[in-house]
């Protein structure tokens, strides 16, 4: 399989700032129709450097970072516990792009996690609930049994967001916006310090 890449992106077409840049390609990836634009691969490492992966989705960005929702006693939650770095990557391949940031991570407020958690269908609010997310568990009937009961508990009242769910901001050291070019001569442009910089490809 080879795909050759199409595209140009310069100094000149590129924003002032990361945050312009990424509003642009977001709206693109929307515009095109990808799938699950929103979707991101989290990359964290355990105290002791140990790699993980997984998908999030992005539930908002502004200046101060990329926000997504999860345990925070997951296999991630656990991670950014002991080691509170990240990166990001949107993996965009049907535009020829992704973008990649990295940065040091941080919960949000609880204000921030109850304004989100308040939006989600109540199926998904309970299953914050029930799963006791990235752990070993029996089989299918217990999780599906720990659903039930957390809708027997909250009856018809409103479902708060548990204790061990939440927001986490990523907050960029630094953003790449990486264009796929013909021959491989990808333009590869990333915001650091406030500068901007050209990698090789
Ligand atoms: C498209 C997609 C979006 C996902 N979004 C989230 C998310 O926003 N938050 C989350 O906790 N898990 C999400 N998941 C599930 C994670 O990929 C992962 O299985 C889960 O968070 C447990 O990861 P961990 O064991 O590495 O902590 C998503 C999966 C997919 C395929
Ligand atoms: N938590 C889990 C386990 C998910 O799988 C997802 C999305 O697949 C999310 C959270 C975030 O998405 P939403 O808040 O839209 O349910």
């Amino acid at each position: 399989m080879r795909t050759e890449y199409e595209g140009q992106f310069d100094e000149e077409s590129i924003a002032g700032n990361w945050l312009d840049q990424f509003a642009t390609w977001f709206a693109d990836a929307i515009e095109a129709g990808l799938p699950e634009p929103n979707a991101m691969l989290l990359a964290t490492a355990d105290a002791d450097g140990r790699p993980s992966a997984r998908t999030v989705l992005l539930k908002g960005y502004d200046q101060r970072g990329f926000t997504f929702f999860t345990n925070y006693e997951s296999r991630k939650g656990r991670d950014l516990a002991g080691n509170p770095r990240a990166s990001l990557v949107f993996p965009w391949y049907h535009l020829h792009r992704q973008v990649i940031v990295s940065g040091a991570v941080r919960k949000v407020s609880r204000e921030e996690t109850e304004e989100y958690f308040a939006v989600r269908p109540r199926g998904a609010q309970l299953g914050a609930w029930a799963s006791p997310q990235s752990s070993v568990i029996g089989s299918r009937a217990d999780l599906e049994r720990w659903w039930e009961e957390a809708g027997e508990r909250f009856g018809d009242g409103p479902v708060d967001p548990p204790p061990h769910w939440g927001g986490y901001l990523v907050a960029p050291d630094e953003v790449e916006f990486w264009q796929g070019r013909a021959s491989r001569l990808h333009d590869r442009l990333r915001f650091r310090d406030g500068k901007l910089e050209r990698l090789a490809p």
